[in-house]
């Protein structure tokens, strides 16, 4: 008892924001073994595993992949998994936050059962500018936020900037009864997948979202009407008619495809102080 509160001592000193660790730990053979399938890793992978916790994901990544960066907040696991991967030079522990640490900068992988509470953190570091040289993932993320995530269509002004740039696949339920102790809710296997080719560069991610919530401000105003800011009446009609967007077509039935081509009529043609800011 001494011992664990000792340890959550040294977890609270070494964050800032909410004390939340998430220590889920996975206890069910099938679905480490479907979570590390998923990745479809190979030799010349590297990959980044976030909340390694005991090592139950870290060690059977390590037999597939060439190089494994394992980041871990909590010092008590650290210094077990240092020990484990003592003979395993491929394997590299970090003891950090995922919220600070920096990402790598060649491409890798992320195989992970991440604590849930920052999940859209880390999905911000991993799926934006930042993490340019992120590839691929399979995680595993709350079941709500999984549905959320890879849903048809949405609404979400972050979510479809993601979505400029990777696919989203929901691949199993994995329920609260294989990890120790439960979560609340179940979770979802979710597959993330870099587009061969972006809709909107990486690197226009933000102005793209800044784009996406000013259109979607108004929910109830058609898409034409909530450009009228952006564009001048000449430029409306050409970017809608080169959009295929209906006059009275509202942003939510918006396709990725029409979402993209408005972003770039705008970066093309309109003015930019008449841009939207985020
Ligand atoms: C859901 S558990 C997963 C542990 C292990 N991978 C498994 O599947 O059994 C999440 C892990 O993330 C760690 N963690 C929590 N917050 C973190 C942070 N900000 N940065 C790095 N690791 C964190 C926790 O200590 C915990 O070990």
């Amino acid at each position: 008892m001494r011992g664990q509160n000792k340890k959550h001592r040294s977890i609270r000193k070494s964050k800032s924001g909410p004390n939340f660790t998430g220590q889920h730990l996975l206890h069910n053979p099938k679905t480490i073994k479907q979570l590390i399938d998923t990745a479809h890793l190979q030799q010349t992978d590297t990959v980044l595993e976030i909340g390694a916790g005991k090592g139950v994901l870290t060690f059977p990544i390590a037999d597939k992949a060439g190089r494994v960066v394992a980041v871990e907040i909590d010092e008590k696991f650290v210094e077990a998994l240092r020990m484990k991967a003592k003979c395993r030079p491929h394997i590299k522990i970090i003891q950090g936050d995922i919220r600070e640490i920096r990402l790598p900068t060649a491409p890798y992988c992320v195989v992970a059962n991440i604590p849930f509470s920052i999940t859209t953190v880390i999905l911000d570091r991993l799926l934006g500018a930042e993490g340019r040289a992120f590839q691929r993932g399979a995680l595993i993320l709350e079941k709500g936020a999984a549905r959320r995530f890879t849903e048809a269509s949405t609404v979400d002004p972050r979510l479809l900037a993601w979505r400029m740039n990777f696919l989203f696949e929901m691949r199993t339920t994995v329920p609260r009864a294989h990890f120790a102790p439960p979560p609340r809710v179940d979770a979802a296997i979710v597959r993330i997948v870099r587009r061969d080719r972006p809709l909107v560069p990486a690197r226009e991610g933000k102005r793209f979202a800044a784009f996406a919530a000013y259109v979607l401000s108004q929910p109830r105003m058609s898409v034409a009407d909530a450009l009228k800011g952006v564009f001048t009446p000449a430029q409306l009609k050409t970017t809608m008619k080169n959009a295929k967007v209906d006059r009275d077509q509202l942003a939510a039935s918006l396709s990725l495809e029409q979402w993209a081509l408005l972003f770039h009529a705008m970066l093309q043609h309109a003015a930019p102080y008449r841009w939207p800011r985020g």
